[in-house]
């Protein structure tokens, strides 16, 4: 069982790209306290109540040199107006573009990247930053939602149900231009995209996933194939033509309301903790992994503190098991690499 884990790795053809580099042995750290995607406040104290729940330790345990850059801090304007039912457009736009900067830099510092949310909005600077270092990089989606309305598709208005609209180049002929998003431009093609977790789709999403073809696996097929046929066949749609950097945008709402509470648009019928460590576990195996967004917790959203640090530490679980913490026992080296507080050297 241990041929996928570092050995297989050492021996794994490394990437010709820049993107790959000591990427294995560094790990950085950035929060985007940010809510602005949608309604409901609370969602921007997400990077903190998870690093509360012990993240960095726990990072420091596995085998690297955790880096951690901090907060980005965003402006608010005064004035941000609907545009096409759109809210906050303005703002939204601005703090990806900000976040786009950052994990760029990061991953150009041959960092593997972890930024912790805010709303899910911010997966479009996330894999924005990621894709100008990485070009050729692939995107695992994990949530309840498909996340992938444009603003004439989206019930809401909420820019955290649209993020993948911003991404698919397929899609572009239906986004109009949206004050604050000029600077975006699709970096993904509907092949480059699995979905994982979803059972709450709206009826345009699910007209895009149909006409474009993407691949995607709803609560329904998990219970059908099993996990692990899900991951078989996820990985190797992504992977099985080229290995190319693996992004992983991992919607804490994935999880069954019953493990993680404290998140704004929770839906029943959600992934067992088993399910989703297994997910995240195949993830770290194959070696690929080069940025992982953990979304949507909102500490003012639990009934109390105890639902709010169940949420935080699931979120410390899977995103420790991404970056390699087996069920097999510890494979780090007895010197602990120290914690680097590296803030500067990302400030914008
Ligand atoms: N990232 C999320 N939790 N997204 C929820 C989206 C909900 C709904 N589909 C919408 O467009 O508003
Ligand atoms: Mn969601
Ligand atoms: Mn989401």
């Amino acid at each position: 069982m241990a041929l996928r884990g570092p050995l297989f790795r050492l021996l794994r053809t490394p990437f010709s790209q820049s993107c790959q580099q000591s990427r294995a042995q560094s790990v950085a750290v950035l929060g985007a306290p940010f809510s602005r995607g949608q309604k409901r406040r609370g969602v921007e104290h997400g990077p903190k109540v998870i690093r509360d729940a012990g993240l960095i330790e726990r990072l420091s345990g596995l085998d690297y040199s955790v880096h951690d850059f901090g907060d980005l801090h965003f402006h608010h304007p005064e004035m941000d107006e609907p545009y096409m039912g759109v809210k906050f457009p303005r703002t939204v736009g601005a703090a990806n573009k900000m976040l786009s900067g950052a994990v760029s830099r990061a991953i150009g510092a041959g960092h593997t990247l972890v930024m912790l949310g805010g709303d899910h909005s911010l997966g479009i600077g996330s894999v924005s930053g990621h894709a100008q270092q990485c070009p050729d990089l692939c995107l695992i989606w994990v949530d309840a939602h498909a996340d992938v309305n444009t603003p004439m598709t989206s019930p809401s208005g909420n820019l955290h149900g649209q993020p993948v609209a911003f991404m698919l180049k397929e899609l572009q002929d239906k986004m109009p231009d949206i004050p604050g998003f000029s600077w975006t431009k699709p970096v993904l093609s509907s092949r480059d995209l699995v979905y994982i977790g979803l059972r709450d789709v709206d009826p345009g999403e699910y007209h895009i996933m149909k006409n474009l073809g993407i691949q995607y696996f709803t609560m329904r097929d998990i219970d059908r194939l099993g996990i692990q046929r899900v991951m078989e066949v996820t990985l190797d749609h992504l992977l099985a033509r080229k290995q190319r950097p693996i992004h992983l945008s991992f919607d804490i709402d994935a999880f069954d309301p019953s493990l993680a509470p404290a998140t704004g648009t929770a839906v029943n019928g959600g992934l067992t903790y088993r399910e989703g460590i297994y997910l995240t576990e195949e993830i770290h195996n194959t070696g690929l992994l080069s940025v992982m967004d953990l979304v949507e917790v909102n500490p003012m959203l639990g009934a109390n503190h105890e639902a709010v640090e169940a949420t935080a530490s699931l979120a410390v679980d899977v995103i420790a098991s991404s970056l390699g913490q087996t069920r097999e026992g510890a494979h780090a080296s007895i010197g602990v690499p120290p914690v680097k507080n590296d803030t500067e050297q990302l400030r914008i």
